[in-house]
């Protein structure tokens, strides 16, 4: 791979230069589409598109059906910006990168591990390295597919079997709530694909997600379930977080209540684990039958398609999950096989690098026009914050400061409520670079009601972009604000996987232009261990050791509890 710094190329050099000619206001992008160059085919892309979509498939369901248009015409580039990018990518090595995490290479370079999320989609598809170390490989298809087969076979059993009844409580019961407790990419995966697939669920199954150590998280869920019928599923790739061993401890105290009439013998009826770490499932007291094994090649925030989505298939079932995978899928193709210039990750990627690095906008909007999504922009900002949030290269070269910007801010809520919250900051402040995202059609109807949200977001993204003169400069629209447009048939699992999975790949696009190492993540570890300190401390009510600043608030703590 190459040792090139980005910020060193020649590549990047030229884009530096070539900002000028797309730079507000001498850069007009409403004049731009006025020019009627092409300029809208070039950067309209339809998804899926014929190298990835299953022909026969035709089902509003299937992936055939997604019918997405990804619309970057709205973005301050040129055509000649777009070759700029793909400039960049060549410096970078950009395609060797993706053939190397597609074969299960160990990409994850810091931690020596392979990045095989896409392997979760369709083991059959990818070959992967087995992670023992060695450099030994295994065809996927043959080892590895087994490997993911299997466990998709036990999540499928072991949903079939609760959400027909067949799986009782210990006193007989069929298990009516499911409680997740899980944090981070053990909790954000499930619990927004479970919210944004509400339309799939099963009713009679009441799903809760418990991530936060506050108490007040396991409570609120705990006084909607009953301890005769409910499940919880402890998720955690290392089975070592705190959070999660806390709740996963006070729940299982819970179900064992002497008021409850249960023992220990319970645990096995109402406890299953998703965790790398089967020692440690067994140290907690979990049958390790009744656990769902991955593999650390698996990133957290990558991990939704695996034994992590486990909560999901209970929600959707199994076949909605795998059209749930499917629509990923379809992606991993699209990213592996679209040119770049109609590459829709590879372009998500590009702008976002684009905006940050050359323009000084470093916050990224994120806005569903779909209630179900509520948790679409929390879910992405760990994938893409937890991923780029960093400060060398992978090969440990310091990102210079003020010159290299390595991920953007991200935000985000569900439009309407959106345009009465942060939205005046886009129109009339600080330039922030948006993704709308709107389905066609609702899964819901009341009278026009949908057609009003879609209005609303088409109406944003226009306003943004074409802006409005007025004699009163406070009532003056700027205009010239980017957005990106991704407008599907409608919020169906493959979609949704779809969604996902552009993301995924345009986190993967501005690690490699940067030469990142998208895959760890050393950065939550300090506080991690500071506050396992301080928890000692509270126990001593001591404040030995810490800088004033810090032992004054935990003085101010321990006066007060
Ligand atoms: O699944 P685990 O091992 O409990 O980790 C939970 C989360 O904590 C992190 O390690 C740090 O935030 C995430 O990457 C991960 O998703």
């Amino acid at each position: 791979m190459t040792s090139t710094t980005a910020w060193t190329s020649e590549a990047w050099k030229a884009l530096a230069e070539h900002k000028a000619e797309v730079s507000p206001p001498t850069f007009s992008v409403a004049a731009a589409l006025a020019d009627d160059d092409g300029r809208l085919d070039k950067l309209c892309v339809a998804f899926p598109d014929s190298a990835t979509a299953d022909a026969t498939g035709d089902a509003e369901e299937d992936v055939a059906g997604i019918g997405l248009l990804a619309d970057f015409s709205k973005h301050l580039v040129t055509e000649r910006t777009v070759e700029l990018f793909g400039e960049l990518a060549a410096a970078m090595d950009f395609n060797a990168l993706r053939a190397a995490m597609f074969a299960g290479e160990h990409v994850n370079v810091t931690e020596d591990r392979a990045v095989g999320h896409v392997a979760l989609r369709t083991p059959e598809a990818y070959k992967c390295l087995y992670d023992d170390g060695a450099s030994s490989s295994f065809d996927f298809a043959e080892d590895g597919a087994e490997a993911v087969g299997t466990v998709l076979a036990q999540m499928k059993a072991f949903a079939d079997s609760v959400r027909s009844g067949t799986w009782k409580g210990a006193t007989g019961k069929a298990i009516a709530s499911v409680v997740n407790i899980g944090i981070g990419g053990s909790d954000l995966g499930p619990a927004m694909v479970v919210g944004a697939l509400a339309p799939y669920a099963k009713d009679e199954l009441d799903m809760h997600f418990v991530a936060n150590v506050d108490p007040s998280n396991l409570t609120e869920a705990l006084a909607k379930c009953d301890r005769e019928t409910t499940l919880f599923i402890v998720c955690s790739k290392t089975f070592t977080t705190a959070e999660t061993l806390a709740n996963a401890n006070a729940a299982k105290a819970w179900l064992l209540d002497p008021a409850g009439g249960l023992d220990d013998a319970a645990v096995a009826a109402h406890f299953v684990a998703v965790s790398t770490n089967s020692d440690g499932v067994a140290g907690f007291g979990i049958d390790p039958a009744n656990m769902f094994a991955f593999s650390d090649w698996v990133g957290g925030r990558y991990s939704v398609w695996g034994p992590i989505g486990l909560s999901v298939m209970l929600a959707v079932g199994p076949e909605a999950f795998g059209r749930f995978l499917a629509g990923a899928h379809a992606v991993d193709e699209h990213f592996l096989t679209a040119p770049l210039a109609s590459n829709i990750p590879f372009l998500m990627g590009t702008l976002d690098l684009w905006y940050t690095n050359f323009f000084g906008y470093t916050s990224h909007a994120v806005l569903p026009y779909d209630h179900n999504l509520g948790r679409f922009a929390a879910y992405l900002q760990q994938l893409t914050m937890e991923s780029l949030g960093k400060g060398v290269t992978r090969d440990g070269v310091p990102l210079p400061p003020h010159l290299v910007t390595s991920g953007s801010v991200v935000f985000g809520e569900p439009g309407t409520p959106a345009q009465h919250s942060f939205m005046q900051l886009l129109h009339q402040g600080q330039v922030v670079p948006a993704d709308f995202l709107v389905a066609a059609s609702s899964h819901a109807a009341i009278g026009t009601q949908h057609e009003m949200l879609v209005a609303n977001a088409v109406a944003q993204a226009e306003a943004l972009m074409v802006g409005k003169s007025h004699d009163d400069p406070a009532r003056a629209f700027s205009g010239n604000r980017p957005t990106t447009t991704f407008m599907y048939r409608k919020l169906t699992p493959a979609t949704l996987g779809a969604l996902i999975a552009f993301y995924e790949h345009a986190v993967f696009t501005v690690a490699a232009l940067l030469g990142l190492n998208a895959y760890d993540q050393f950065g939550v570890e300090l506080g991690k261990k500071l506050a396992s300190a301080i928890v000692d401390d509270f126990a001593a009510a001591s404040t030995d050791g810490h800088d004033v600043s810090t032992a004054r608030i935990m003085q101010h703590y321990l006066a007060l509890r």
